[in-house]
C-alpha cells in the first residue's frame, strides 16, 4: 500500500470490486488510483453504472475490494469508520420520523458517545444547533421531518452529517431527489459549511455543473467497467458565487469535463 502522506486523507491503489452472482460476474470497478487530500472538496462524475456509488461505499468501509488496498487516515476504512472518523450523506434524507429536526441532528453525539470515550477518534462534534441554524433551519427547531419539505429535510441531513464532526464526509447525489432551485441554494450552502469547517469530501453526483462548481478536482469516471478516465483540476477562487457560473470560463470547464466523459464512450463503441 502507498504510504499515507500527512496532507493525504485517503490513498486509494490499484483498487478493484467484482461482484459475482451466480454465474454471472460484474466488474464495477477496476485498476483505481487515486490520492484525495486533506481539506479538499472532490466529485466523483460519470454516469450511471459507472462505479460512483461502488466507490463511495468502499471508501466508507461498507463494502470490501476485491484488488488492491484503500487507507483512510492511514487505517483500513471499516477502522475508519469505526472510530467515527467518516460521516455519510445519503441521497435521501433518512431522518428519524418521531424525532424533531434539532434532535435528529444531535442524534450521532448520543449514538457516538462511546467512541468518544475510547479517545481513538479525531472527530470533534459540533453542537448540532449552531450548524442547523448556518443552514438556515433556525426556525424549526423543533419541527418533525413530515412538516419540511424535502430541501429543508435535505438541509437537516447536511446538518446532521456536520454535527457528527467527522474530518471525512461522503455525500452519495445528496441534491438529486430536489428540484432545480432548491439544489442551487443548497450547493452554495454546503460550499459555505465546507468552508468554515474544513472537512474534507468526497461527493458524488451526474451533473457536471455541480461538480465544477463544487470541487476541487473532479474525478471523471466511465463505465464497463468502471475506472477513472481522468482527474481534472477546478482553479476558480473560492468563495465561489453563482456569478462564476455565467462566466465563460466556467461554461468552457463544464465542457471540458463533459467532453471527457464523451470521448471515453466514443472510445468503448
Ligand atoms: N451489490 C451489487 N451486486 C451486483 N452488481 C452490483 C452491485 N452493486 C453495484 N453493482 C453493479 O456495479 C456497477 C456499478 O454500480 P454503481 O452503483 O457503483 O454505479 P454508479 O455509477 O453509482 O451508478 P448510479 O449513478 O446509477 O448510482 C453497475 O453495473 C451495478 O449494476
Amino acid at each position: 500500500m502507498a504510504p499515507a502522506t500527512a496532507t493525504s486523507t485517503i490513498e486509494l491503489t490499484g483498487v478493484g470490486r467484482t461482484y459475482t452472482r451466480g454465474k454471472k460476474t460484474v466488474q464495477a470497478l477496476t485498476g483505481v488510483d487515486l490520492t484525495i487530500r486533506q481539506g479538499e472538496f472532490i466529485t466523483l462524475f460519470g454516469p450511471s453504472g459507472c462505479g460512483k456509488s461502488t466507490l463511495l461505499r468502499l471508501i466508507a468501509g461498507l463494502d470490501t475490494q476485491t484488488t488492491g488496498d484503500i487507507s483512510v487516515f492511514g487505517t483500513t476504512p471499516k477502522q475508519a469508520s469505526g472510530r467515527k472518523d467518516i460521516a455519510w450523506i445519503p441521497q435521501s434524507s433518512a431522518l428519524l420520523p418521531w424525532l424533531d429536526i434539532k434532535r435528529n441532528a444531535s442524534l450521532s453525539s448520543v449514538i457516538n458517545k462511546r467512541a468518544d470515550r475510547s479517545g481513538a477518534t479525531t472527530r470533534k462534534p459540533e453542537d448540532a444547533v449552531d450548524i442547523l441554524n448556518e443552514i438556515g433551519l433556525a426556525d424549526f427547531l423543533e419541527s418533525r421531518p413530515e412538516q419540511l419539505s424535502g430541501g429543508m429535510r435535505q438541509r437537516a441531513s447536511i446538518a446532521r452529517g456536520f454535527a457528527q464532526g467527522a474530518p471525512l464526509m461522503l455525500m452519495d447525489e445528496p441534491f438529486s431527489a430536489l428540484d432545480e432551485l432548491t439544489r442551487d441554494t443548497l450547493r452554495l450552502r454546503l460550499l459555505e459549511l465546507w468552508d468554515r469547517h474544513k472537512k474534507t469530501i468526497v461527493f458524488v453526483t451526474h451533473s457536471a455543473q455541480e461538480a465544477v462548481l463544487l470541487s476541487d478536482r473532479v474525478v471523471v469516471m466511465s463505465p464497463r467497467p468502471g475506472r477513472i478516465r481522468q482527474v481534472v483540476d477546478i482553479d476558480f477562487p473560492r468563495p465561489r458565487s453563482w456569478e462564476l457560473v455565467e462566466t465563460p470560463e466556467f461554461v468552457a470547464k463544464v465542457a471540458e469535463v463533459k467532453q471527457i466523459l464523451w470521448s471515453a464512450w466514443e472510445g468503448d463503441e
